[in-house]
Parts: structure tokens; C-alpha cells; sequence
């Protein structure tokens, strides 16, 4: 078996003290979609934040393409931590209200260097990619609907190319027609780039539909 996949190894994690991850072990491979299910409040959401490399278990550890990643956030270096991108369900809580949406989709690329005319030109492909029509770029997060923000998101979790991307019900406040232009975007992406896709939903149809295999999360103890 190759080595090639993100992956959790015995993860565990606790809040103030109570854990809600013990020992968790999880694989997803380039170009296949896992889907993650399991009871509110069992940890999909956690797991799903340390297979993003946003937090660093206190137990066990995650591989990227067999190499254990050690530390969470800016103290990997970027070539690491830009290869696992995540979606999450709610697009205000994750961008900057300061912010218009081209800035928002180039944050990424700003923190990594990009010179800025190339960064602007990456997020206007970006931006066209995911259904975000010009005159909509320079608004503000206050003035999109949140389907429009949340293409803006996606267009942000694309934009460094990564080959795996974690979506945490990314699509589930959004009307049928949003949901399934997002989706085909991610499934095109994904067949593209080979890219590996977590996908948690409480929508056990787009499980079905999306899902190459699923794996169930216990209720936390
Ligand atoms: N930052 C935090 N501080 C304290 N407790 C937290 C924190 N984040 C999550 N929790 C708790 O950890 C448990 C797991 O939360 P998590 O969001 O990972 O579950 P989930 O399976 O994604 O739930 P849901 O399906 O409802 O989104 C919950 O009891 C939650 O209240």
C-alpha cells in the first residue's frame, strides 16, 4: 500500500480536560472522497481541524505522504501546510469583515509572498472558476449573500493547489443550486489535480451521491 495520503495516526484531543478524540486513525488518498460521519458533538469537526494542520493532537500525530507533520498553523513551513485546505460551514466566521473578496481569496497567496499583480491574477481566475462575476470582488463581506461568500472561500481554499481538501459541511446552508455548482467545482478539482477530498455533511443523499467510502466516528465518551 502507498504511503501517498493524509492521515491521522491514534489522534486524541480534549477540550478543558474531556476528550473527544482517543486514539483515531483516518486515511484519505489523492483522488478519492472519505466521507466522515458520526454523531453531533463526536469530534468530525476537531478531526477534520488537526488533518488541516490547524491544531496539533496531544496524542498521536498526522502524515502528509508518509512524512509525520510535528506542530499545527505557522510553525510548519508553508510548503507544507498549504498542501490541506479546508472548507468550513460557515463563511462569515472564517474571512475577514474588513476585507473585499479578491483580497480575501488572495490572503493566502499575500502570506506566502506571491508578488501582489500575480496574486491579483490567480485570485481573479479563482473567482471566475467558482461563479464570482467581477463586480463582485471589490465588495465587502456585508454585501454578499453568504452563498457568494462561501464560493469566495472555496476560491481562497483552492488558490495554493492543494491536494487535499477537508470540506466540513461546507455546503450546508447554501440553496440546492449553490450546493451543486460548489460541488461540481470541488468534483472537477479533484479529478483534475487528483486531489483527496473529506467531506463531513449531515446530508446522507450528498453522502451517497459524493462519498467514495465513509467512515463512522463514535459518539465521544
Ligand atoms: N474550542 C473548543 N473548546 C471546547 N470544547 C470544544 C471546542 N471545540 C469543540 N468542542 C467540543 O468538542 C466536542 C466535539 O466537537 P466537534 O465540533 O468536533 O464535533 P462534531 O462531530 O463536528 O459536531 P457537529 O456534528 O455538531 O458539528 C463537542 O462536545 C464540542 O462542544
Amino acid at each position: 500500500m502507498t504511503s501517498t495520503a493524509l492521515a491521522a495516526h491514534g489522534v486524541a484531543v480534549s477540550y478543558g480536560g474531556r476528550r473527544v478524540l482517543d486514539g483515531v486513525d483516518l486515511r484519505v488518498a489523492p483522488g478519492e472522497t472519505v466521507g466522515l460521519r458520526g454523531p453531533s458533538g463526536s469530534g468530525k469537526s476537531t478531526l477534520a481541524r488537526v488533518l488541516a494542520l490547524l491544531h496539533a493532537p496531544e496524542a498521536g500525530h498526522v502524515t502528509l505522504d508518509g512524512h509525520r507533520v510535528a506542530g499545527a498553523r505557522h510553525r510548519l513551513p508553508a510548503a507544507v501546510r498549504t498542501r490541506v485546505a479546508i472548507l468550513f460551514q460557515s463563511p462569515r466566521a472564517a474571512t475577514d469583515p474588513r476585507l473585499g473578496l479578491a483580497d480575501i481569496i488572495a490572503e493566502p497567496l499575500r502570506a506566502t509572498g506571491t508578488p501582489d499583480e500575480q496574486a491579483r491574477a490567480r485570485a481573479a481566475e479563482l473567482a471566475d472558476l467558482v461563479g464570482l462575476t467581477p463586480d463582485l470582488l471589490a465588495r465587502r463581506p456585508h454585501a454578499v449573500s453568504d452563498g457568494q461568500l462561501q464560493r469566495a472561500c472555496l476560491a481562497r481554499a483552492l488558490v495554493h493547489r492543494p491536494d487535499y481538501l477537508l470540506c466540513d459541511e461546507a455546503t450546508a446552508m447554501l440553496d440546492a443550486s449553490t450546493q451543486a455548482h460548489l460541488a461540481a467545482v470541488i468534483t472537477d478539482y479533484q479529478r483534475q489535480h487528483a486531489a483527496g477530498v473529506l467531506l463531513i455533511t449531515h446530508d446522507p443523499a450528498l453522502m451517497a451521491r459524493w462519498a467514495t467510502r465513509v467512515v463512522d466516528l463514535p459518539a465521544a465518551a
